[in-house]
């Protein structure tokens, strides 16, 4: 552990947000020394999140708000001289890459940077854990290897290099068989596969998408779509565009649990439509998951194409370079080794243990300045090219599926995390930057450059001496100046081009910037607690559902049919409390030609009689 005796202790004028995170109970103490204590003694057993709860302890001994706030008082540095120095000082530069980090913009002072010095070689060294295989998601007791995809040299065992080795190999494999149409439809006429849909959704579907979108030539061997919601009008919408060409879809069904309903309900909705077209659905279908869930059980019985695994080590949020990801860009022709390259170029740059020199560290340092280190400003991420559009979305859920927690790892309530949207530049000028430049400042924004407008030989001149790339360029630089006029922070990353390695790089780099912003404020940024509770209340809806048909489907039986008031029903429901739900239930159904009828008002939701059209003597619904 470095030292902390530098640092500055709180001050009882500057009272800081952050001591809601800094708590840390005696027992709590106790408990992260004796796991550190038998840590030092066997490294294998080091928890990955030991190092960060000892930076939660030194975060009780000090008080960086307090610094941080008084440093922004002075507000940003606006002598163009100075600016200029602060901008080539702070350049980070990965030449091989072509990637550049602008983080001028961004007011953090020197001495917070020296402050933070020691929480940056421990969040180091947590990665260092993480990436040797200690249980980086502590409460799902696992291990975090998305590195490892990328060189799976650095993986902890052989047995788990072999598998990231042999399914890299098995998906290059699939993928030049299905272009090449050595594996093809059983039915249709092109002889060969020209459609894909996948189907998933979160960590299985916002990598693909993004990289689809970025990097998908014009005219893919074959071309994607994505069924990534349960909206049935949604799901009809991509099976009407492939029309005739269902018969040379393959179909990816992706998800890591293999359990997840929407992703279920897309399966079954495009098997529904297979049999209806006459198709063998097993003959087109490929699963993407972990080995013996429902989802590879039904592939495996049911003889589908191709199964690849989802490991249990990869979250869903980091998974796009597993078999997820490159499968579906093999397939588009995409190059996925390097992508893979790219990534693992930025995870080498970003093992550096020099705050300046590390990209990642860097990001950190500013998410964690210009948000209090507690979330307080939003990160607006604007890529200045179409291609990157998806940039945002894919970030989203990292983020702030990541950071998003209520608790940090000594079980102290934080609600961290750090908000993020954003579309493309410069479309977004005229649509929010008008707020962003002048209304409420409650954000700080990510430029993304991208030097090449055009492939070589394609680029002209519209106007004389101006191209429609130096347009594009000169909205990027015009707003970021704009936005720092008016002490609007933002960062710039620079890429040369948008290509698979610098993408592979984009995805690794700020897969790092979170891993380490984790450590820094002690959240366990690998398991999605949250996300549970929102799919239980849903599956509580549904039964109930269930309850409200079989009170209708009893009264309805009756000679004569007994209509119900939504007092009786929720009150034969034993469901009282839930008469609101039950309200919304019934409407819904009534909108969606259920065989229910409700009588009266939907608007006067007192004056409704509710019964069914047809009473089913032989159907259980509860
Ligand atoms: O891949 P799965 O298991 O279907 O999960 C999809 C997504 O759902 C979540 O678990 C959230 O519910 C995400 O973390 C994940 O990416």
């Amino acid at each position: 552990m470095a030292s902390l005796s530098g640092l500055c202790s709180s001050s009882p004028s500057l009272k800081p947000k952050h001591n809601r995170i800094t708590k840390l109970t005696p027992s709590l103490r106790k408990d992260s020394l004796a796991f550190s204590a038998r840590s030092a003694s066997n490294s294998k057993l080091v928890a990955a999140h030991s190092v960060a709860r000892e930076i939660s302890a030194d975060l009780s001994k000090t008080n960086n708000v307090g610094v941080l706030k008084q440093a922004k008082k002075g507000g940003l540095e606006k002598d163009p001289k100075a600016l200029w120095r602060r901008y080539v000082d702070w350049l980070y530069q990965h030449k091989e890459l072509g990637l550049y980090l602008d983080v001028s913009r961004i007011g953090f002072s020197d001495e917070f940077v020296a402050e933070m010095e020691p929480r940056f070689q421990a969040a180091f060294k947590a990665m260092e854990e993480l990436e040797k295989g200690a249980i980086a998601n502590p409460d799902e007791g696992r291990m975090v290897g998305h590195y490892w995809l990328r060189n799976a040299k650095l993986a902890p065992s052989s047995f788990l290099r072999v598998q990231i080795e042999n399914t890299l190999d098995a998906v290059c494999k699939f993928a030049d068989d299905v272009i090449s149409g050595k594996i093809k439809p059983p039915s249709s006429p092109e002889g060969r596969f020209t459609q894909i849909l996948s189907v998933g959704i979160g960590g299985s579907a916002l990598g693909p998408q993004f990289v689809a979108e970025a990097l998908a030539p014009d005219n893919p061997p074959l071309k994607i779509r994505f069924i990534d919601n349960t909206d049935p009008a949604g799901i009809d919408h991509q099976i009407a565009q492939l029309g005739s060409e269902l018969a040379s879809t393959l179909v990816i069904v992706i998800s890591k649990s293999g359990g997840t309903p929407e992703t279920r309900n897309g399966l079954l909705e495009v098997q529904k439509a297979f049999r209806e077209a006459g198709l063998e659905f097993a003959k087109q279908g490929v699963a993407i998951t972990q080995e013996n869930s429902l989802l590879d059980n039904t592939a495996r019985i049911e003889g589908w194409v191709a199964r690849f695994p989802m490991f249990d080590w990869v979250g869903g949020r980091t998974s796009e370079m597993s078999a997820v990801g490159l499968l579906p860009a093999a397939l588009q022709g995409i190059d996925i080794r390097e992508m893979l390259v790219g990534a693992s170029m930025m995870d080498e740059a970003t093992r550096c243990t020099e705050l300046k020199n590390n990209p990642a560290a860097l990001l950190a340092l500013c998410w964690y300045w210009a948000t209090d280190g507690i979330g307080s400003k939003d990160m607006v991420v604007l890529p200045y090219k179409d291609s990157l559009l998806l940039f945002s979305r894919y970030l989203q859920q990292l983020v702030m599926e990541s950071l998003g927690k209520e608790f940090d790892l000594d079980g102290n309530r934080v609600n961290q995390g750090i908000t993020v949207y954003g579309n493309k530049g410069s479309t977004d000028q005229h649509a929010y930057i008008q707020q962003l430049r002048e209304g409420v400042h409650n954000f700080f924004v990510t430029f993304i450059e991208v030097l090449r407008d055009r492939p070589p030989g394609h680029d002209w001149e519209l106007e004389p001496g101006v191209t429609c790339g130096d347009y594009l360029f000169g909205m990027l630089q015009g707003t970021r100046s704009a936005l720092y006029a008016n002490n609007r922070e933002s960062i710039t990353v620079t890429v040369q081009e948008v290509t698979s390695r610098s993408v592979g790089a984009l995805i690794a780099f700020y897969e790092r910037a979170v891993g380490i912003y984790a450590a820094l404020t002690n959240i366990n940024a690998y398991h999605q607690p949250g996300v549970e509770a929102g799919k239980k209340a849903a599956g509580e809806v549904l039964a109930l559902q269930k309850r409200v048909l079989a009170v209708l489907n009893e009264a309805s039986c009756k000679e004569p049919v007994e209509p119900l008031t939504l007092e009786e029903v929720a009150d034969r429901c034993h469901a009282p409390e839930h008469i609101e739900m039950i309200y919304k239930i019934i409407e819904h159904m009534a909108a969606n030609d259920r065989a229910l009828i409700a009588e009266g008002n939907c608007g006067s939701p007192h004056s409704l009689k509710v019964f069914l059209g047809e009473c089913n003597v032989d159907e259980m619904y509860a």
